[in-house]
């Protein structure tokens, strides 16, 4: 199987967000990787929010994902595409790999990261390292010694942590040398977004070189 198109290889700080005007936000505040999660939205709904974060991604050169919707990802022509293992089950690979865009994947354990790789993705996301309230999850947090140890097998692929990663957390996730740290409520939840992205950006400086 041809592997996807590469991305940074440390995408720095990767804000997750639910819409457009988020991602606005974002792009004014000098973020260059996000990702656009609207969960469980007909295509119909989700499509015009779809097309208007990636048009704004575009005029910044950023690097968007959009989460999930891969097929509207491709006919928008967005920068890449973030896919959970449930996802991959009926996802058309094929597809998003010859219309060039990035691909992400999400993974929580050994056999998920086997499986990730064998699709060489553009990178690789494991979760949750700390709990969270944003989403349930059916396993428990990794934790850092897990994620070292996941670390240790990912050394040729970009790598992204996700799950509870606070500002406080954050210092502590980076000193792994995971190159990028995913957020949602650490900026959606705070309460000062712009305080807590410009600490975020701050702390994952030098991260997130252009590709
Ligand atoms: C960067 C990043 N990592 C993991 C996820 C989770 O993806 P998935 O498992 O498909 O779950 P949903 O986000 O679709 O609920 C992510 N979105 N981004
Ligand atoms: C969307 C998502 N995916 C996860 C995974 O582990 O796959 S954790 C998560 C939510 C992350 O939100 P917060 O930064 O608020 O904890
Ligand atoms: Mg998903």
């Amino acid at each position: 199987m041809p592997a996807f198109p590469a991305t940074a290889p440390r995408l720095g700080l990767y804000p997750v967000v639910d819409s457009p005007d988020w991602i606005a936000r974002l792009l004014e505040a000098g973020v260059r990787t996000i990702q656009l999660r609207i969960k469980d939205q007909p295509e119909a709904i989700a499509e015009p929010a779809i097309a208007q974060a990636i048009a704004l991604a575009q005029r910044y050169d950023a690097r968007l994902f959009i989460n999930d919707y891969w097929a509207l990802a491709i006919k928008h022509r967005a920068y890449g595409v973030h896919l959970g293992q449930e996802d991959l089950d009926i996802a058309d690979l094929d597809r998003i790999r010859q219309a060039g865009l990035r691909l992400g994947i999400s993974t929580h354990d050994d056999a998920e990261l086997d499986r990730a790789l064998a699709i060489q993705p553009s990178y690789i996301a494991l979760g949750h390292i700390f709990p969270t309230q944003t989403k349930a999850m059916p396993s428990a947090p990794q934790g850092l010694e897990q994620l070292k140890q996941h670390l240790a097998r990912l050394t040729d692929i970009p790598t992204v942590a996700i799950g509870g990663i606070s500002i406080a957390r954050a210092p502590g996730v980076l000193a792994t040398g995971v190159g990028s740290i995913a957020v949602v409520s650490a900026i959606t939840q705070a309460e000062d977004w712009r305080a807590a992205t410009a600490t975020l950006l701050a702390l994952t400086e030098g991260d997130g070189q252009a590709c």
